[in-house]
């Protein structure tokens, strides 16, 4: 390497040349350089001397001047170099040559051991020792590898150099070879965990491809499980269609059927031969009842006369003689004992009677959900989904649950979240026109749109909505494996106290959430159908759902504000309030608020305590309306059977007052003591008291 790259490169070289020139003539005569010397103008001859070979000078200025012999390059650049240090030197008080600062014997360049602990440091931190240059450290006085013209180039980058002095230092061999150790520890650590992450890496990328293999592999599987999983619930639910079907099919025969009238589209219901069996029971009771009646008329012909009554008390006569008897008169004792026959058998029939009365109920219960469930079998039949198809790629369909008025709800299982789901096709009717499809939609959207707002334990919750075809869509429903309230009182009637206040406790949580909602929901269609049993009896938990015809108030609004009844003639007449009912002036639509939920709330209550509707309960919809039956609804009133507590009795009250003025709201209702923990243990009459199977009483 030539001395002049060493110069343009090396700041420590700028460093030397510095003390060379500035250094020299502060330099106390004789004094050895510390380790300051490098960054410090004092610099010693040492550095001088050290300079001079960090810069590949060889020849000290004392050589230089006795150089006559030389060679004239030499000489030439010895008095460029002297030129220059005139020039630098100018304002030096001190007149030393340069090598007076210099022993012979402890000349760093000749004294190895001193040498071996004068370093400088270079700006970047890196050790460079001066003792590197051969030729000073051979003592060679040549001055044929000297450069000047490098002297001059680092005069002018004189200024520059200076800024980096400051980071220069001296240090001593031990220091360097510290760092040396440290570097080179560093050095191998470094490599060592560059090693490690090598290895690292290569395990990774070993174990992310046996990752890779096995998510290959359990992706296969997965996929083939969900295959095995819908097949089986598919075989599943075919094994449960056939036995479904055996079932109607002798349901058909005990219980009754549709049959066609004629040629015409009419159905028309026969009973089965249950209720044939019954029949004939119930003309044995009669005949058996009429026989009785005979006998007891024939009794009472027989009946022994007053005088004979007499002469049976008192044997021995009033002293009276009285006209004779008829032959065919019973003695008293004998018409006792016959009365007391015809009485005996009268109340056996009588208990036959009611039996049979009690049958004759299980029977239509029975026959009600067997009715239920031929219709629900011929809408399955008749229903496009009923072959097994998946829906969205995510929804393989079971089972159809039941119909609505435009829409099927099937059983369904969900393939990605791997849980059982309702899933409610609605159908846009083709034959429809636009106006009316827009219509339809727009309100299933809303239904959807509200369900999808609300979050409740107590709400079926709504888990997805997507299109089928133009004219179809779905909702994704929290299924409720346990079948509705509307079920269970079809089947069993009613229910004790306890239980139907547990469910009433639920529903009313749900209102209040409901009525708690920045945008308060009226439900508007709270009915047994719409309360689904999460496990299939009265003691669990219970879910409200069908959003389809709910109002929602707008922002900002209270739920005591009241809103307008769009749509009114809609929902379950038996369930809503006589304000439902009401026509404003002018057509005025009436005014409803969440206390049109309250009244839906004591009409089930008092259907799940009495078995039966508190207002129009054997009337179908369109004679409600015509009567209006529901407009005087005054005052509600209780059988005496089955036992009903009194709280429970104020409870209902509280939810049928006519006036929706007097009528609680949500949260009053919510607040009634019949509902507070306390009254559970005191309130409610034991269900055991209510015999839930047992015929009305
Ligand atoms: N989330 C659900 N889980 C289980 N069964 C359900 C669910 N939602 C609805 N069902 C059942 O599906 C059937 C049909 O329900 P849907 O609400 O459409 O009918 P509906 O109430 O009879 O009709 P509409 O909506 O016209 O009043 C009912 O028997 C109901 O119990």
């Amino acid at each position: 390497m030539s001395g002049m790259e060493d110069l343009t490169i090396d700041a420590r070289k700028q460093e030397l040349l510095e003390a060379r020139f500035w250094g020299a003539s502060k330099m106390q005569s004789g004094s050895e350089s510390n380790m300051s010397t490098g960054s410090s103008l004092g610099a010693g001859a040492n550095s001088d001397k050290e300079t001079d070979s960090a810069l590949g000078f060889t020849s000290t200025p004392e050589q230089n001047e006795k150089g006559e012999t030389t060679r004239g390059r030499k000489r030439k650049a010895a008095e460029n170099l002297s030129q220059n240090a005139k020039k630098v030197g100018a304002n030096s008080t001190n007149s030393k040559k340069i090598n007076d600062y210099f022993e012979p014997a402890t000349s760093p360049a000749r004294n190895p051991s001193s040498q071996n602990d004068r370093l400088i440091m270079s700006p970047t931190g890196l050790v460079n020792p001066l003792r590197s240059s051969p030729s000073s450290r051979h003592g060679n006085n040549s001055s044929s590898n000297i450069d000047y013209s490098g002297l001059v180039h680092l005069q002018q980058k004189r200024h520059v150099a200076k800024e980096t002095r400051s980071t220069q230092s001296e240090m001593t061999f031990h220091d360097i070879s510290h760092l040396q150790t440290v570097n080179s520890g560093h050095a191998t650590e470094k490599s060592k965990k560059l090693d490690e992450v090598t290895r690292q890496k290569q395990d990774l990328e070993f174990h992310l491809k046996e990752s890779d293999a096995i998510m290959k592999k359990c992706k296969v599987q997965l996929i083939h499980c969900l295959k095995v999983c819908k097949d089986l619930l598919v075989e599943k639910s075919k094994k449960e269609k056939i036995e479904a079907r055996k079932k109607a099919m002798e349901g058909r025969l005990r219980l009754g059927q549709f049959s066609r009238q004629g040629t015409g589209y009419q159905e028309s219901w026969t009973n089965g031969w249950a209720f044939a069996d019954l029949g004939l029971k119930k003309e044995k009771i009669n005949r058996e009842k009429e026989d009785i009646e005979k006998a007891r008329k024939i009794l009472n012909k027989r009946k022994p006369s007053a005088n004979a009554a007499r002469k049976a008390n008192n044997p021995e006569g009033d002293g009276f003689t009285r006209p004779k008897e008829p032959k065919d008169l019973l003695s008293v004792q004998e018409y006792h004992e016959r009365d007391e026959v015809l009485r005996q058998r009268l109340s056996a029939v009588k208990r036959d009677e009611n039996e049979l009365q009690f049958e004759l109920e299980r029977l239509e219960r029975e026959r009600s959900l067997h009715i239920r469930e031929l219709k629900r079998i011929s809408n399955e039949d008749n229903s496009c989904f009923k072959d097994n198809p998946v829906l969205n790629d995510q929804y393989l369909l079971l089972s159809l649950l039941g119909k609505g008025g435009f829409s099927e709800v099937y059983k369904g299982f969900d393939l990605e979240e791997l849980r059982y789901v309702a899933v409610k096709i609605h159908h846009l009717n083709r034959e429809w026109h636009e106006q009316k499809k827009l219509d339809y939609a727009r309100h299933a959207n809303r239904e959807a749109d509200i369900h999808r707002s609300v979050n409740h334990p107590r709400i079926v919750s709504l888990y997805d909505r997507f299109e089928v075809d133009i004219n179809t869509f779905c909702t994704v429903l929290e299924f409720c494996g346990g079948n509705d309230l509307d079920f269970y009182l079809k089947e069993h009637r009613l229910m004790g106290e306890k239980e139907a206040r547990t469910i009433i406790m639920q529903v009313v949580s749900a209102l209040v959430y409901l009525n708690s909602l920045e945008r308060s929901v009226i439900h508007y269609d709270l009915k047994p159908g719409n309360i689904l049993l999460c496990h299939g009896t009265v003691c669990g938990d219970v879910k409200v759902t069908d959003f389809g015809l709910s109002k929602q108030f707008d922002e900002g609004l209270s739920p005591g504000d009241g809103m307008d009844l769009t749509s009114q003639g809609a929902g379950t007449y038996w369930y809503l309030p006589p304000e439902c009912f009401v026509r404003g002036p002018g057509g005025q639509p009436p005014k409803i608020d969440n206390k049109v939920d309250v009244w839906s709330v004591g009409v089930i209550f008092y259907q799940c305590l009495y078995g039966k509707k508190p207002f129009g309960h054997n009337l179908t919809q369109e004679a409600i309306l015509k009567q209006n039956t529901i407009l005087r609804a005054t005052e509600v009133s209780f059988p005496n059977k089955p036992t009903v507590s009194a709280e429970a009795k104020s409870f209902i009250r509280r939810c049928l007052m006519y006036h929706k003025e007097d009528r609680a709201d949500v949260f009053q209702l919510a607040d009634h003591p019949y509902l507070k923990p306390s009254a559970g243990k005191r309130g409610t009459a034991s269900s055991a008291n209510s015999n839930q199977n047992g015929p009305a009483l």
